[in-house]
């Protein structure tokens, strides 16, 4: 027999590829005896179940052909309809992705050439990097603050590299829960349109709100600088994962129409499009459902986060940094340089308690010494516990 080394058949491309931090985790963090920390996962019991019966009910009673059929790339439309009429564009300019998480697969496929230069926050979802890496572009990092992205060093890069894209989370950051200032946003929307950078505003959090006022998106700064969706440098990416439930995997893209054909191109290649059923049933739930779900969802998080921060400043070494989140569902810590986070991990789980060591979300390595607390997925019950156990970790790690 001829031996056949099936690795060998790897694409160069396949082997620049590596496995989710969040999602290897989250196999460990299965566990029920775990309080976990880690993914971003939304509050189970939160989850509107009668509700979404009810709406696939009356899906199928009133078109259960239709959903259970092969169904347009573009989306269901009155999905996009609905969509564009919230962002004030039209559906033309709306693409109905199977999450945003596939968004930014098909976004990375349709615009990065190999070496483009992709201008990152230092740290940012790791999510996104996953999905870009097999298109082989060239990281820069920019430097992020309590306000977000530095936008004076955003000024500097933008002087000394041609960049194809830049890559961001205003609201609420995934991981470290910081908001885009106002005035940031308007810099950073004026520099990337002068620099020629497209701008990939992604922003699954940013109906979660829990305090603190709104800014405008960078989609919507666009559109007031280009007058028309057709010329906007910035497309949005969203998703009704963290509002309603990620199961579904219902989500969405806003770009010019040139962008928007070519996603619809690579969807086809992909997946044909995203399951008919999941859209029909969401743009059942859009009207009522989704605004009173926003609702009990921003209350609870809002709710867990307190008792997170309560239990840091109780709990933690004073030398630990955090960042205070005015919505969506992470808090990122900072601990002294001596400590790696990395193989701190599985002597949590042994204390029942798992969060995210934080290097995996620098596109170009460090933060050793950093981690990413998710508050959506546990009770405030079970954050007290977790919290508690994590701090008792620390205090002996760090000899306080
Ligand atoms: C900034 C940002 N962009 C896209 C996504 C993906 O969300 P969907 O595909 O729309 O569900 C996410 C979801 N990230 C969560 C969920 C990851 C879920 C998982 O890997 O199990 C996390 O960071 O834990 C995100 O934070």
């Amino acid at each position: 027999s001829v031996a056949f080394d099936p690795a060998s058949a790897l694409s160069r491309r396949a082997r620049t590829m590596n496995a989710s931090a969040i999602r290897e985790i989250l196999k460990i963090t299965q566990r029920p005896d775990v309080i976990s920390f880690a993914g971003g996962l939304p509050a189970p019991e939160l989850f509107p179940i009668e509700e979404v019966r009810a709406a696939t009910n009356a899906v199928l009673d009133r078109a259960g052909a239709a959903a259970l059929q092969y169904s347009t790339t573009e989306g269901h439309s009155p999905l996009r309809e609905w969509i564009g009429a919230q962002a004030g564009i039209p559906a033309a300019n709306v693409q109905i992705v199977t999450g945003s998480q596939q968004g930014l697969d098909l976004l990375g496929k349709v615009l990065l050439d190999e070496g483009d230069v992709v201008l990152v926050e230092a740290p940012t979802y790791l999510g996104a990097l996953q999905s870009f890496q097999p298109y082989l572009p060239r990281y820069v990092q920019l430097p992020t603050d309590e306000g977000g992205i530095d936008v004076d060093a955003l000024e500097e890069v933008l002087k000394r590299e041609r960049a194809k894209l830049l890559y961001a989370i205003p609201n609420f950051q995934n991981p470290t829960g910081r908001t885009l200032s106002a005035e940031r946003r308007q810099r950073l929307v004026e520099l990337t349109a002068q620099y020629g950078v497209l701008v990939i505003e992604d922003d699954p959090y940013g109906q979660l709100r829990f305090s603190g006022e709104p800014a405008p998106s960078l989609y919507e700064l666009g559109l007031r600088l280009h007058g028309d969706p057709d010329r906007n440098h910035v497309v949005y990416s969203s998703s009704f994962s963290k509002t309603l439930a990620p199961g579904l995997r219902d989500a969405w893209v806003q770009a010019a129409a040139p962008i928007i054909a070519k996603l619809i191109q690579a969807k086809q290649g992909s997946d044909l499009h995203t399951p008919t059923l999941n859209q029909m049933i969401m743009a059942e739930l859009v009207h009522d459902v989704l605004p009173r779900q926003i609702e009990r969802v921003r209350q609870a998080y809002g709710e867990r986060a307190q008792h997170m921060l309560r239990a840091i400043r109780a709990h933690f070494p004073a030398e630990v940094e955090h960042t205070t989140p005015e919505g969506g569902m992470f808090l990122w810590l900072t601990l002294p340089a001596r400590v790696n986070t990395g193989p701190l991990l599985p002597r949590a789980v042994e204390r029942k308690v798992a969060y995210v060591p934080g290097s995996p979300f620098y596109a170009l390595g460090g933060g050793e010494n950093t981690m990413r607390l998710s508050y959506s997925n546990a009770t405030p019950e079970q954050i007290d516990t977790g919290m508690r156990a994590l701090g008792g970790l620390l205090r002996e790690e760090l000899g306080a």
